[in-house]
């Protein structure tokens, strides 16, 4: 069979440049083109030399990379994909965005959180919201995905299954996540600058981060109500990995062996969730550089409230590796093609 040609657009960048990472260990995959601006002309083995002797390819325009590739992957700051999906789209070429501007249903909430508007429309008809694990008949036959948000990742796969168990409060829901500095990307910021990120641990963006109405759209699907969340990301002085800490009050008197047993069986065939046993904490050392996401479910009795913990990398699960596994659903593969990585323990 011929392999799947592929093209990121933005593979300069933090995500952009571990799809590459990926792109080139898959063994139906050619990777055809990679683009950049600012680097145009060069290599990337120039800007990563993790590639030197690996990958030895330039970075070239967008139209070049579009032209040779039967998938494109855009990896670039959100308000810059629509263009280029409407190029795809004419030309019947697969579109996956890691960005954010095909992710909301509503083009309001996209107003709000990103002070944008939608330039094209017609295209957001045609997007699908690629979460593998909840919405992977929409994935099998679209021109169109709308990577998912690395918090909304983490967070809607260790609530799924509660979710449509119809057993807590959905105006409930207080969300802590902490990620590593790679989901700012690599440009420098005061915050992420070595002195003040360094034996530091903050939160940002208190009740405020743009992921809100991305979660609460995925979470209100599974459970057919609205829901409310107060979701606040905190900056750990790391490179990669999130840990997302999810309380929830339960409806009634629940037990945890059941519970335990309901996620199990949702994600039975699931190659990426792991359902950590019982007394075990999700953790990033368990996963990092790997599709997983690990949840582990706890219970404070006294309270009746569920504590949910998830652990992703970032740039895998919570990116590339993601992109990757819905370009597999979408061109037939078998979804673990390429993303086959056993953890590191240390
Ligand atoms: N980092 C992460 O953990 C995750 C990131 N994402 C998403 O992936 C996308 C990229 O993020 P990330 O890699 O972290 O960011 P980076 O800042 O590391 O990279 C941004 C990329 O966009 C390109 N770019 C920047 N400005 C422009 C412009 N005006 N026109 C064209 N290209 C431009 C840059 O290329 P150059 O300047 O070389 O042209 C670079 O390749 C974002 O939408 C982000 O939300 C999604 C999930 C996780
Ligand atoms: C640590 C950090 O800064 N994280 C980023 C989100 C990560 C990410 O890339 O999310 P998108 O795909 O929606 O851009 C942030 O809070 O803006």
């Amino acid at each position: 069979m011929k392999k799947i040609r592929a093209g990121v657009i933005g593979a300069s960048g933090y995500a952009g440049a571990e799809l590459v990472r990926l792109l080139w260990m898959h063994p139906e995959v050619e990777l055809a083109g990679i683009n950049s601006k600012s680097y145009l002309g060069q290599k990337i083995a120039d800007l990563y030399p993790s590639f030197y002797q690996i990958i030895d390819l330039p970075f070239e325009e967008e139209d070049s990379v579009i032209a040779k590739s039967d998938v494109v992957f855009a990896s670039l700051p959100h308000g810059l994909s629509e263009p280029l999906a409407k190029k795809c789209d004419a030309l019947g070429k697969v579109f996956i965005d890691l960005g954010a501007d095909f992710r909301l249903d509503n083009e309001a909430d996209y107003q709000e959180w990103y002070h944008l508007q939608y330039q094209e429309p017609q295209l957001h008809k045609k997007a699908v919201y690629g979460l593998p694990e909840l919405f992977r008949e929409d994935i099998k036959t679209a021109s169109i995905i709308g990577n998912p948000g690395c918090y909304p990742t983490s967070i809607a796969l260790a609530l799924a299954p509660l979710m449509k168990l119809d057993i807590i409060h959905e105006q409930h829901l207080i969300i802590d996540s902490k990620s590593g500095t790679t989901g700012s990307g690599k440009g420098l910021s005061d915050s992420t600058h070595f002195p003040r990120l360094n034996e530091s641990f903050a939160p940002y963006k208190i009740g405020a981060h743009r992921h809100t109405p991305e979660i609460e759209q995925t979470l209100g699907k599974l459970c057919g109500k609205d829901v409310s969340i107060s979701f606040t990301p905190h900056l750990l002085p790391i490179n990669r990995g999130i840990v997302s800490t999810i309380y929830a009050d339960a409806t009634d008197e629940i037990h945890v062996e059941e519970l335990y047993a309901q996620y199990v069986k949702f994600y039975a065939n699931e190659p990426f969730v792991r359902v950590l046993p019982l007394g075990k904490t999700a953790d990033l050392k368990y996963m990092k550089y790997t599709n997983y996401c690990d949840v582990s479910l706890h219970m404070d009795e006294r309270n009746q409230r569920i504590i949910l913990v998830s652990a992703i990398d970032n740039m895998v699960k919570g990116a590339g590796g993601q992109a990757i596994q819905n370009m597999n659903i979408r061109f037939g593969y078998p979804e673990t093609m390429g993303l086959s990585m056993v953890p590191a323990s240390f």
